[in-house]
């Protein structure tokens, strides 16, 4: 009998839940559950409550769109997001609703906005107002006329005309009024955080176009309707939180003093003692502030990535593919609150007091379930999972230590076949960022992969998240290290797992393409590649990106006008004379991360030298397919690579051959 191991079709059973949201009692939690509906080809999500104690839980929103619950102050109140379709007359207008609920009323809801998108929202400690970072102007609608940066971002379209402004809504007549921040014209809101005591909004803001990763925090005192500047020039991820006693501001980001390769930090700020350097409450752990751990079954969610309870701020960092859930406090270091031992806490909200946090929670083998945690005795409280898991045969990475060649360890999983299924070659599978890890988020993907006879090898090599800034930072050095480490994995891999040389392929998306594209340019060891939303050429990269026109001159050293041969030394394409590997190009037709341009300057170059090389363009889609594409689209992705990958490493196109040649002979 042959086992039930997951295929593209099994995305359908996976259950996403997401954005578990403690009420302040602690005795409540508010979360989204999504379904990846593959035959009406979307994504229902619904919002759920569960009781803590007793673990009952009911529908509070049926959806079919509803996510992001934002429980008020007075633990009788939510917020949430309910998603609406509109027809093409209806182009323009807002296609999300603020709406606002009592927790004890399920079904019931009311209007409070329409809204193009929802940066981020925080309540009022009275329970009647939010904070709120909304978008506003829209592109036009024929030709666009554009006289500004951004253009263009990934998942959202033509932004160039779009400003995040800080609003202060009333949940009760939907009043919102603009926040003024004196001095800004233009303005891009990263995040917006009401103080405890009720008198102050703290603001943190990007307010020079052509250099928006510079972020600035602005207090706003409610009372004096006045703003004041209290930090310039900060960058990273630009969320923010208030002391419980409403003086300091804990925000998470840098000072960019390693570019795109810096680590997210925890800096606090004395909101009245102006002008003292902000004390940094990470710099000793040496590790992402932030959870990068790779993973293709999360659903978007409102919480923040940082919370300041009694007890101390609490955030998750990225610690050699796992992603604890930390404590700090001014003038100590960080301990770790939540241990997920082989796994990732992914979200987490906690009652002001700290006593209790909800969190939700993955390994390598199980996908988000919600958990909680009352002072170290944690409790999973969801189980949406288990009935679907039980039946498929799904097998555990093993986790492998190497030495690199310059005596820098490096680390690695490597995902067998489950049992029962024929081992047909292996695969090099590699992240994107580079600034990301692999590690113990689930991935649907290699699942699959494994469960079609694949065993996945997946390295954290130099460049990527998880240990120390050093490790991360391959600016200027690209298709170096990181490319020494990959290659040196594969020698140890082979060598440790006996795995077969000859059965090899290589494969990644983003960064991952990039250094894909660099392999077969570089070595012809691997029969078979997959290079997935890839990076071919740094010169047309640069300026069409919509990471910022600055990435390419940050991570490469090079723009079209400074060190041009740099940027063309580093770009893959300058190699694809060489490239003898057969190439599958898996690209997405609204990809303005990684353009299509990309893929179509590396698929003609390999056309014309002969390479064996085939071109799939998705529709309506962009950078994130793999991750929150179309679900019929992730099911045909996954069966174009699983196709590739037959005809390469298992012989499929040769036995065809074979067996055209016999039926005609
Ligand atoms: C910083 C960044 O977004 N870089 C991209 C080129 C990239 O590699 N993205 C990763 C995270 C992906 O998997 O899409």
């Amino acid at each position: 009998m042959t086992a039930r191991v997951l295929t593209p079709e099994t995305l359908r059973n996976i259950v996403l839940v997401s954005n578990p949201a403690i009420t302040p009692d602690g005795g409540k939690i508010l979360y989204t559950v999504a379904r990846i509906n593959i035959d009406a080809d979307t994504y229902e999500s619904s919002i759920s409550l569960l009781d803590v104690a007793t673990g009952f839980e009911e529908p509070l929103q049926q959806g079919p769109s509803d996510s992001c619950p934002i429980p008020a102050p007075n633990g009788r109140h939510y917020v949430f997001i309910r998603r609406v379709e509109r027809d093409r007359k209806q182009r323009g207008q807002p296609g999300l609703e603020l709406r606002f609920a009592s927790i004890d009323r399920p079904g019931a809801s009311r209007l409070i906005a329409r809204v193009h998108g929802l940066v981020s929202v925080s309540w009022s400690p009275d329970s009647l107002r939010l904070a709120a970072a909304i978008p506003v102007g829209l592109p036009d609608e024929d030709v666009k006329v554009v006289e500004t940066l951004p253009v263009w971002f990934n998942g959202k379209g033509f932004i160039y005309k779009t400003q995040v402004k800080p609003f202060i809504v009333d949940v009760y007549s939907g009043y919102m009024e603009e926040i003024k921040l004196d001095d800004v014209k233009w303005m891009q809101v990263a995040d917006i955080a009401w103080s405890p005591d009720g008198r102050k909004i703290a603001v943190t803001v990007s307010r020079v176009m052509e250099k928006p990763y510079l972020r600035d925090l602005y207090v706003y005192y409610l009372d004096e309707d006045r703003a004041e500047l209290v930090a310039e020039k900060l960058s990273g991820f630009g969320e923010i939180v208030w002391s419980p006693d409403s003086r300091y501001i804990a925000y998470l980001g840098h000072r960019r003093e390693r570019g795109f390769a810096t680590h997210n930090k925890i800096l606090v700020f004395d909101t009245e003692d102006r002008g003292s350097e902000p004390e940094c409450l990470t710099c000793s752990l040496d590790r992402n502030a932030v959870n990068t751990a790779n993973s293709d079954v999360r659903f978007s969610s409102c919480l923040k990535k940082l919370q300041w309870t009694r007890k101390g701020i609490l955030f998750v960092a990225s610690d050699h593919g796992r992603a604890p859930l930390y404590s700090v406090e001014p003038g100590s270091e960080p301990t770790i609150v939540i241990d997920p031992g082989e796994g990732v806490v992914d979200e987490f909200s906690a009652t002001p007091d700290g006593a209790r946090i909800a969190y939700t929670r993955m390994t390598a083998t199980e996908p988000r379930e919600v958990y909680v945690s009352d002072g170290g005795n944690a409790r999973r409280l969801t189980r949406h999972n288990d009935t679907w898991l039980s039946r498929y045969k799904l097998s555990k990475p093993e986790k492998f230590v190497f030495k690199a060649s310059d005596g820098v360890e490096v680390e690695g999983w490597i995902l067998r076949p489950p049992e029962g299924v024929e081992e047909k070659g292996w695969v090099l599978y590699i992240h994107g960022g580079p600034k990301t890890m692999f590690g113990y988020g689930f991935m649907h993907e290699f699942h699959v992969l494994a469960g079609r006879g694949y065993t996945v090898v997946y390295t954290n090599p130099r460049g990527s998240d998880g240990y120390s800034e050093e490790f991360a930072d391959i600016r200027c050095r690209y298709g170096e290290r990181d490319y020494q480490d990959l290659m040196e994995a594969v020698e140890y891999v082979i060598e440790r797992y006996r795995l077969p040389r000859d059965k090899a392929a290589v494969m990644g998306g983003s960064y991952g393409g990039f250094m894909t594209n660099w392999i077969i340019g570089h070595t012809d060891l691997f029969k078979a590649a997959v290079t997935m939303r890839s990076i071919s050429n740094w010169i047309s990269m640069y300026g069409t990106t919509d990471i910022g026109w600055y990435f390419v001159e940050d991570q490469i050293c090079c723009t079209p006008w400074r060190n041009f041969e740099h940027c063309w030394e580093k770009s893959p394409l300058k190699y694809a004379d060489r490239v003898k590997t057969p190439t599958l190009i898996i690209h997405s037709n609204e990809d303005y991360r990684c353009w299509l341009d990309q893929a179509l300057q590396l698929y003609t170059a390999l056309k014309l030298h002969g390479v064996e090389t085939r071109l799939a363009i998705f529709p309506n889609e962009n950078h994130d397919l793999s991750r929150s594409g179309k679900p019929k689209h992730r099911v045909k992705r996954l069966q174009l690579i699983l196709e590739w990958l037959d005809e390469h490493l298992a012989g499929k196109k040769e036995e065809e051959k074979a067996g055209r040649e016999a039926g005609n002979a």
